[in-house]
């Protein structure tokens, strides 16, 4: 029987873009040998090297290219040879805009603490030790990264500078729904995280969720601030299951949920829309620091191929044997920089990648 070929989209990116898609690529090409799926991958530019080569951190071309395809992967965005541009030039606005083109209103980040990494999570072992589990649902599409911006002045106090959290119903309709749908398919419990002490955009949210709640009488619906969400989620984070919040929030939040996990170098993400079109990228950034010497967890945007399997192109077992082939890695002991601990061996970007490829091809 003929199998269908699924469309990929490659956009490796700046920084350490390139050389964690490489190890991705790789994990699609083994996929490929082992299951006889087939993956069309065509790359293209975003970001800083799309700036370089044509004055746009999204080109046109890129965006056609991309609504075009099944799926969409990315490495990373950014760096300091971009950090002066204008605002609507900088790599990362190349990043909002494919989100944004692509109608990817929901990003989807899982943090899930890996039973051979405990020991690398910066929390006390008896607040890990049974475990995390957490799906952060953060609204993409809208919020403070998307809402009017400017320079203006303050009488008697110079230049000044603002932006604008909006959302409207329709925005927290949608996202709380991918928020109520992924506690339904887990442990049924949402957080729903804004600053409705203060903000009327948050106020708005939280009206919008209450109502929702209706739809889902089986969903414990919870409500926290950010501020105690930040902190709870380093005293207890195995009270959480699904969180959703806004574009910001969720940002840092999953930020801090990462690092408690062991590193922000294990956070996969898919973004997902309306469609089974879907942009899969690790949480990371284009780390620069480590940047062009092997040192960069490539897991991070390995397991973003895994949810790539699952959501656009709807191979669950894919999905799974890629997610067991990085568990086996790590129980056997292998560790990039950022997640090495004593008794453990350290190895670099590129055989991190091939010591996952050779266990999916088992
Ligand atoms: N999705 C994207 O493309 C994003 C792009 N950025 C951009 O990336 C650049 C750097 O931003 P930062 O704030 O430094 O965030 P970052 O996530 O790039 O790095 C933060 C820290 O985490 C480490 N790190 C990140 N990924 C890692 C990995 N896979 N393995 C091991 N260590 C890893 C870095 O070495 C650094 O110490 C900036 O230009 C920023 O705007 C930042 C976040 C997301
Ligand atoms: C350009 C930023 C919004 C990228 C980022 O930090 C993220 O999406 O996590
Ligand atoms: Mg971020």
């Amino acid at each position: 029987m003929s199998q269908k070929t699924f469309k990929i989209t490659v956009l490796p990116g700046d920084g350490i873009g390139p050389e964690v898609i490489r190890q991705a690529i790789a994990t699609i090409k083994e996929v490929e040998k082992k299951y006889e799926y087939k993956f069309e991958l065509s790359e293209a530019l975003i970001g800083g090297c799309a700036i370089d080569a044509h004055g746009v951190p999204l080109p046109d071309s890129t965006l056609e290219q991309c609504k075009n395809s099944d799926a969409v992967l990315l490495g990373a965005v950014g760096g300091a040879k971009w950090d002066t541009l204008p605002g609507h030039i900088r790599p990362e606005a190349g990043l909002l805009a494919i989100r944004a083109g692509l109608g990817l209103f929901a990003n989807l980040r899982p943090a899930i603490i890996y039973s051979s990494l405990k020991n690398a999570s910066p929390l006390r072992a008896d607040i890990v030790k049974d475990g995390i589990d957490i799906m952060v649902v953060r609204e993409l599409t809208g919020g403070i990264y998307f809402g009017k911006r400017g320079r203006t002045a303050v009488e008697g106090m110079g230049e000044a500078a603002y932006d604008t959290e909006m959302y409207s119903v329709g925005e927290v309709e949608r996202i709380a729904r991918v928020g109520f749908e992924s506690a339904m398919k887990r442990n049924k419990i949402l957080t729903s995280v804004d600053k409705a002490n203060v903000l009327e955009s948050s106020r708005l949210w939280r009206e919008v969720v209450i109502k929702m709640s209706k739809d889902y009488p089986e969903v414990t619906l919870n409500h926290m601030y950010v501020d105690n969400a930040a902190m709870q989620l380093v005293r207890n984070p195995m009270q959480f299951d699904v969180i959703v919040t806004s574009n910001m929030f969720g940002d840092i939040l999953s930020d801090e949920a990462s690092m408690i996990t062991g590193s922000i170098g294990m956070l996969p993400s898919a973004s997902i829309g309306a469609g089974t079109l879907g942009l899969y990228e690790p949480i990371h950034g284009s780390a620069p620091d480590i940047a062009g010497q092997d040192k960069a967890n490539p897991i991070a945007t390995i397991l973003s191929v895994a949810m790539m399997m699952r959501y656009s192109c709807g191979l669950e077992n894919v999905a799974k044997d890629i997610e067991v082939a990085v568990e086996r890695v790590l129980e056997k002991g292998y560790r990039t920089g950022d997640i090495v601990s004593e008794g453990t061996e350290l190895v670099g970007t590129m055989k991190m990648g091939s010591l996952i490829t050779s266990e999916i091809s088992k």
